[in-house]
């Protein structure tokens, strides 16, 4: 087999004015879906981040690629690595440097290979990363505080939440639609009490469910002390309290809950002196970033021999990204948490034909061939138009909010 054609295509989806801790999200949130074929029919599929500079590299690695085989993932990483090496596409994340590009670049060609190797054995995914442990991967209702509405625009379905009241109904929403079975509530968007009192409700409200609050490293660590002394007992986990290996390490010390990490343990390098320091004790995984399914689970495999956690990252994503997550959740057997995604805030817009359903908070893994699902090409048609259109190139949380409020800065911490 050899990869005849690798597309790249920019697309943008309607997103509605989620809050955190860098401002609020934009109208359009961007995503590059990646199509390798092998010119025998066969069609592996891939989505990354939509942001231009990494778009620029994710095509540069596209071209490179012609020819390779796509069960040589050694060789097409070599390939990516030549491809994208001295051009750095720094992101929002603190991603910076060959290793973190290299890995962001590589991530969605790898999926996309691993998805051709499937389909060409009539396998699943899950099969190439040593086979399933569990028949369906749990989800998270993921809750943020929110607008009615864009500003530019009309309200939309999802209603406002900028209190305790709106936090619990928005909850309520989720979990009857979607049955989810773990509540996680984007923090650090209002000041630390008025968080604390929201998770207080919805101890109330669910009181079974485990709950996580995640303010991306908007409090000092003097105030995430505070904050874990007051959610002692409600949270399974507190996520990412304040920036930094060492500051977590601090929080960690005192903290009855295990603080968990999408913020200070991005890379491999960063294992090392964050478990030695006992800064976390769960890591949420993320294939886009950690450089693919198979990196992610060897991070697993490293998570559990330090007997730390393994949870799963989201952001604003479609069903191919949901696709990958499920089977690559489906092969970790060390999964113990339900996983983050942003599935229902695209209220059922998908670029895939029949988008995996989250059935009482879970996603059932697909026994199809590859990743099981199909690109609807209609839809991702649209969704490039949209792209074409809507003029966003880059995420920026902080510039958007700016727009409504001048006076707004991304501060971490803020409190
Ligand atoms: O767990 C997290 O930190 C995230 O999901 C990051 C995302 O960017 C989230 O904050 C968002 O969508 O605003
Ligand atoms: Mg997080």
């Amino acid at each position: 087999m050899r990869i005849v054609d690798a597309v790249v295509t920019p697309i943008a989806f309607p997103d509605p004015p989620l809050l955190n801790s860098a401002g609020v999200h934009e109208p359009w949130a961007l995503r590059t879906i990646v199509e390798l074929s092998c010119g025998d029919g066969l069609i592996g599929l891939g989505e990354t981040y939509g942001d231009a500079p990494h778009l620029e590299l994710v095509r540069k690695a596209a071209v490179a690629l012609a020819g390779a085989d796509p069960f040589d993932l050694t060789a097409i990483r070599r390939t990516v690595t030549v491809a994208v090496a001295g051009q750095d596409a720094a992101d929002r994340h603190g991603l910076t440097g060959l290793p973190d590009t290299v890995a962001k670049v590589f991530a969605p060609f790898e999926v996309a290979c691993l998805d051709l190797q499937a389909r060409s054995i009539g396998r699943p995914v899950y099969a190439l990363l040593g086979g399933r442990c569990r028949d369906s991967v749990a989800f998270s209702a993921y809750l943020f505080y929110k607008w009615a509405g864009h500003p530019s625009a009309p309200p939309d379905a999802f209603g406002p939440a900028l209190d305790p009241d709106g936090i619990v109904a928005q909850a309520r929403m989720l979990v009857d639609r979607y049955g989810f079975r773990s509540i996680k509530l984007k923090g650090g968007v209002f000041e630390p009490g008025a968080e604390v009192e929201a998770i207080q409700a919805l101890r109330t409200a669910f009181p079974e469910h485990p709950l996580r609050l995640d303010p991306n490293c908007a409090w000092s660590v003097a105030t995430s002390h505070s904050v874990a002394a007051s959610t002692a007992g409600l949270l399974e986990y507190l996520e990412d309290p304040t920036p930094g290996i060492e500051g977590m390490a601090e929080v960690a010390r005192e903290a009855a809950m295990p603080l968990a990490t999408n913020m200070c343990v991005v890379r491999f390098a960063d294992i090392r002196p964050a478990f030695t320091q006992g800064a976390v004790g769960v890591v949420l995984a993320d294939h886009h970033y950690w450089g693919g399914l198979r990196a992610s689970a060897d991070l697993a495999r490293i998570c559990d021999t330090w007997g730390v956690g393994v949870s799963m990252h989201s952001n604003s994503h479609l069903g191919i990204s949901l696709a990958a997550m499920v089977q690559l959740g489906a092969a970790l057997p060390n999964l113990t948490y339900a996983a983050d995604t942003h599935t229902p805030w695209q209220d059922g817009l998908d670029v895939v034909t029949a988008p995996l359903p989250i059935v009482d908070g879970a996603v059932a893994v697909p026994d199809g061939p590859g990743l099981g699902v199909e690109l609807d090409r209609d839809t991702l048609a649209r969704l490039h138009e949209n792209y074409l259109r809507c003029g966003v190139r880059v995420r920026d949380d902080t510039a958007y909010m700016r727009t409504f409020d001048p006076a707004f800065r991304k501060l971490r911490p803020r409190w």
